[in-house]
């Protein structure tokens, strides 16, 4: 598991000159993470970037790489275009370009429409395409690639947005995108829904100011199969980990044991306490197998036992069955097992996700990282001060 860093910059630089591009950027990253993007009119020393890739994607890393080079902060580069299915998906990554002169936007408008002057409006269907590369000051890049699909208009219409936007008109909608508010453009464009992705990557791996959401991975009986808990705890970047026992592995060995309350199960003979309280996201964890418990009767002697110990919530395994119900304020959670599941069809683990209004969600997976519909949203206790 990647355990998360602080994100520690407060501004990134967009490789770009392109101003519209700028504007739309800055207005996505403020929104989703209160950051500040420069253009490169502010960044002295970079000079021309020759977008010779084949792909949307080589030519965005080319232009981040460019700048991250002499940068020691974030640097995001947007490649993007418009790919038509009638033209073989010109002009694709020849956009800025496609009537010769870089960045004229009318003329390849014009040019655009004589393209498709005989084309039927069924097959005027195009894409509007954003590949984004984010380098961050270690070197490590992130790429994505948002689409949005649409078609090309018989005439220009709207005056907002830049370059295609008068042409293509949304699909299932008679609009264009230069009819759209800037407002309305940035939750439906190609480099709104790159932003959403690149938005969560960097949530992932990075903890950002203002984050409150606790985010922890619940884990259960998978009985010596440590391959499936180590891909587990790989995807779920959690921050923590907390596994209901039965891992019957060595237990020094356990994937991101300094992030994990464990506790031992009725199959595990290693030196791990049979029972656990963890404190984190605001509330009181009490994690045990059950065994001791008799869970896979009745819940009764647990129920009292989470009581004693003024536990929130309280993480159980054994009996391999997924449960997740609240019992007088506190929440009783059974991931299930990630191997072998009983009275379920599938092996399930959960993820608690803590909110700021007292609440928790439960989320269950397949190992695979299928949702599984069980959980829901428990409101708890009041959250206590940490
Ligand atoms: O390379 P940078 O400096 O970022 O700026 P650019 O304008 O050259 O940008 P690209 O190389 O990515 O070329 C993208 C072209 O695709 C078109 N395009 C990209 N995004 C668009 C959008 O949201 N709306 C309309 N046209 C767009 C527009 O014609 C752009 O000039
Ligand atoms: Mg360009």
């Amino acid at each position: 598991m990647v355990s998360k860093q602080k994100w520690t910059w407060d501004k990134i630089v967009l490789a770009s000159r392109n101003e519209h591009k700028l504007r739309e950027f800055q207005a996505l990253f403020k929104r989703n993470f209160g950051i500040d993007v420069r253009g490169l009119n502010d960044v002295d020393g970079v000079g021309n970037i020759v977008e010779d890739g084949k792909t949307f994607e080589e030519n965005a890393v080319k232009k981040a790489k460019s700048v991250a080079n002499i940068l020691n902060i974030p640097v995001v580069a947007d490649d993007s275009g418009l790919t038509v299915d009638a033209l073989g998906g010109a002009p694709g990554v020849y956009s800025a370009r496609y009537a010769g002169e870089h960045g004229d936007d009318a003329a390849n408008n014009r040019k655009l429409l004589h393209e498709m002057e005989r084309v039927v409006a069924e097959e005027r269907t195009a894409t509007f395409v954003c590949a984004l590369a984010l380098i961050l000051p270690d070197g490590e890049e992130i790429v994505v690639r948002g689409e949005c699909p649409g078609r090309i208009a018989f005439r220009p219409r709207g005056t907002n947005g830049f370059g295609y936007d008068p042409l293509f008109e949304l699909e299932g909608r008679s609009v264009t995108m230069a009819e759209l508010s800037p407002q309305e453009k940035d939750q439906i464009s190609h480099r709104a829904k790159a932003m959403q992705l690149l938005a969560d990557e960097l949530r992932r791996r990075f903890e950002f100011e203002g984050d409150e959401t606790v985010r922890i991975l619940i884990v259960s009986d998978n009985h010596g199969e440590e391959k499936v808990l180590s891909s587990v705890i790989r995807r779920e970047v959690a921050d923590h980990v907390i596994h209901c026992g039965d891992f019957c592995t060595d237990a020094d060995a356990l994937p991101n044991r300094e992030r994990m309350t464990v506790v031992r199960g009725n199959c595990d003979f290693e030196a791990v306490k049979e029972e656990e309280i963890w404190e984190g996201g605001g509330y009181r964890f009490f994690v045990t197998h059950g065994h001791r418990y008799g869970i896979k009767s009745s819940l009764t002697s647990l129920l009292y036992r989470a009581e004693e110990v003024a536990a929130d919530i309280v993480c159980f395994g054994h009996s391999h069955t997924p449960y997740c119900s609240a019992h007088g304020g506190c929440l009783f959670v059974n991931p299930g097992s990630v191997v072998q599941p009983r009275g379920y069809t599938v092996p399930t683990y959960a993820v608690l996700e803590t909110g700021d209004e007292g609440g928790v969600d439960i989320t269950y997976y397949t190992p695979g990282g299928e949702l599984v519909p069980l959980g829901g949203t428990y409101s708890l206790k009041a959250k206590k001060p940490e």
